[in-house]
């Protein structure tokens, strides 16, 4: 695919979930289905190995045939694709670039080195040989909460100026403070908030998009609502309350009980049932029980627009 830009970097973007098999291995037919149906949803683009893609679990070889896999299909159907090569060990990360740059990703979405956190200096010289082995495709920084150096709006800032092929990043969003620092950058870099502040994301004019934990409930239903936030931002500010008023309900009690990000996010496919992930996490994590998700699909069908459970 054609490399991204800070411009064409844009909109509702799908994971890909791990469906996990009972004796721990991924069960490749189920991932290839699942990718045919984020294409037919017409997302804005299908990415690898985030946090909820489990990049934390998998072995070089599952990461290798994984890409291979996303990159096929996403090739044949004009698809943009990003591939995740997230790795604490650098050394690994370009390796993973190396490996795959036949592929053809329309970008590669990277954490910095996860396990001592790096200095400005540090990160700066981190992409900065990331970026040239990558090039010419294009480098995303997923900058999570958990990471073990988040950085304040200036990091990003100093980022963009020495790193030429960091053209978005993503992460948490703030509070009213938080986008107005970030808003000089918006003018510079794609910036991808999570899923569900999207539409706030966008109202602020910060937000080019999202990797997207809506999608994860229905990818066909989140482009619909970013499609939206294109044309009546109030609208979707109100679809926004909803989103959110059934992620209070039914799923912050998971995470209050300490269920990992991904655990979330399957639970949410589960309850959009638009392919057959199942909510089973790698070893060591937990996973929510199949058996709970009747009841939380019952909160969606309550709290969420109609639209939600449209077939793709
Ligand atoms: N934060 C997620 C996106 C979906 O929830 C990720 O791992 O990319």
């Amino acid at each position: 695919m054609e490399p991204l830009t800070k411009d064409t970097c844009r909109g509702n973007w799908g994971t890909l979930l791990l469906p996990i098999n009972p004796d721990d291995t991924i069960d490749f037919s189920r991932l290839s289905h699942e990718i045919d149906v984020l294409i037919a949803a017409h997302v804005d683009g299908i990415y690898s190995n985030g946090t909820a893609g489990e990049f934390h679990t998998q072995t070089e070889a599952e990461f290798d045939q994984i890409s291979q896999l996303l990159a096929e299909k996403c090739n044949v159907a004009g698809m943009p694709f990003q591939i995740g090569v997230s790795h604490s060990v650098p050394a690994i990360v370009l390796d993973r670039i190396r490996r795959t740059q036949t592929l053809k990703p329309s970008a590669y979405q990277v954490i910095l080195p996860d396990w001592v956190a790096v200095t400005n200096q540090e990160a700066r010289g981190f992409l900065n040989r990331i970026s040239e082995a990558a090039h010419p495709v294009p480098l995303v920084l997923y900058n999570p909460p958990h990471a073990k150096r988040v950085l304040p709006p200036a990091g990003y800032q100093e980022l963009v100026e020495t790193t030429p092929g960091l053209i978005s990043v993503k992460l948490l969003d703030g509070d009213e403070q938080w986008y107005e620092q970030m808003k000089p950058l918006a003018d510079r870099i794609a910036v991808f908030v999570p899923g569900h502040h999207l539409a706030t994301g966008v109202e602020k004019g910060v937000a080019a998009g999202a990797y997207s934990n809506v999608a994860c409930v229905h990818p066909k239903a989140a482009q619909q609502w970013w499609q939206m936030m294109q044309t009546d931002i109030n609208e979707a500010l109100q679809v926004q309350n909803t989103i959110q008023s059934f992620f209070d309900a039914y799923i912050l009690p998971y995470a209050k009980k300490n269920f990992s990000n991904p655990a979330l996010d399957k639970l949410l496919a589960a309850v959009g049932a638009w392919a057959p992930v199942g909510t089973r996490l790698r070893w060591p994590y937990q996973w929510i029980p199949e058996t709970d998700v009747a009841d939380v699909r019952k909160g969606a069908h309550q709290h969420l627009p109609g639209w939600f459970f449209d077939a793709i």
